[in-house]
């Protein structure tokens, strides 16, 4: 398989293997944070002298420690912003109906300020600079936009109560941060909480879903959590998300940040080294069946 540093690929659908139980608290709900006093600040290199900053980093340690999840709204972010990038996955024919129009919404979508700035808040949560995850972390993110369709649920379930098709099986994320827009009329994404209950993250209008991935994990030393999620289909409708993966360097050697290890009380440094790379590729080799 073939990796170039920028890589947007289109997925009619995909499926993906659980892996082990990864373990947040018995959170009930997604919470949502407004970010505009983050990224109001954001090259600030005193942003964390700002009491709306502290504020901002405050609630995101918080949802990072309890659930892994999160939603962010910031003042820019218009409801339904980004709902046509969906479009294209819906018909036969898939493919943009007015491609100069698509590309542009798609370059905005997949711009790194947003996942870099909301990085710097994640820092700053951990105790750590605003710049921990740029330079030879994350200086050079290798990211992944993906759009994916789901299609609605087939009728011959559709009488039995209470299944439901599996669109993407329990999974983590592999990098640093994904960034989710989902349609907003279908609810279908849903997190495992501590308990093993699976609490539903539905479309929140105007937001877009945050959600930790395992090299953060590493680097949090496991202050903070890839929490286990999937996607369920009880709708008829065909459903679109498009999801932003924004990662490490490809070559990031990934080891517990200083401040984290003095941070976990009792164990210095949970967590082996991993190269980001070579985490990526074993995970897709792994877990994408076709
Ligand atoms: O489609 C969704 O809501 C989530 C997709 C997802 O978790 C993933 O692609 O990693
Ligand atoms: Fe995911």
């Amino acid at each position: 398989m073939q990796f170039n540093n920028k890589t947007v690929a289109l997925i009619g659908s995909i499926k993906l293997n659980s892996r082990t139980a990864a373990m947040a608290t018995d959170f009930k709900s997604i919470p949502i944070i407004d970010i505009s006093p983050l990224l109001a600040k954001c090259d600030d290199p005193k942003m964390a002298e700002d009491p709306g900053v502290s504020e901002v980093v405050k609630q995101l340690n918080q949802a990072c420690k309890e659930a892994g999840f999160f939603y962010v709204c910031y003042r820019e972010l218009k409801p339904g912003a980004y709902g046509d990038l969906g479009k294209v996955m819906e018909g036969c024919n898939q493919w943009p109906q007015d491609p100069p129009k698509f590309k542009d919404m798609m370059e905005e979508y997949i711009n790194l300020y947003l996942a870099r700035n909301i990085m710097r808040g994640i820092a700053l949560a951990l105790g750590g600079s605003p710049y921990e995850f740029e330079g030879a972390r994350a200086g050079d993110a290798f990211w992944v936009t993906r759009i994916i369709g789901y299609p609605g649920k087939s009728s011959e379930n559709s009488q039995e109560k209470p299944t439901h098709d599996i669109g993407c099986g329990a999974h983590t994320d592999y990098g640093l941060l994904t960034l989710l827009n989902q349609d907003d009329d279908i609810t279908a994404l849903q997190v495992r909480n501590r308990s093993g209950e699976w609490i539903s993250a539905p479309p929140v209008p105007g937001t877009f879903v945050c959600n930790i991935g395992d090299m953060l994990k590493i680097y949090s030393n496991g202050l903070y959590e890839s929490t286990l999620h999937r996607v369920i289909i009880s709708s008829p409708k065909y459903r679109v998300s498009v999801a932003y993966f924004y990662e490490t360097n490809f070559n990031a050697a990934v080891e517990p940040l200083d401040v984290c290890k003095v941070r976990v009380i009792g164990e210095a440094k949970k967590f082996d080294r991993a190269v980001y790379g070579e985490h990526l590729v074993k995970k897709v080799l792994t877990n994408f069946v076709y």
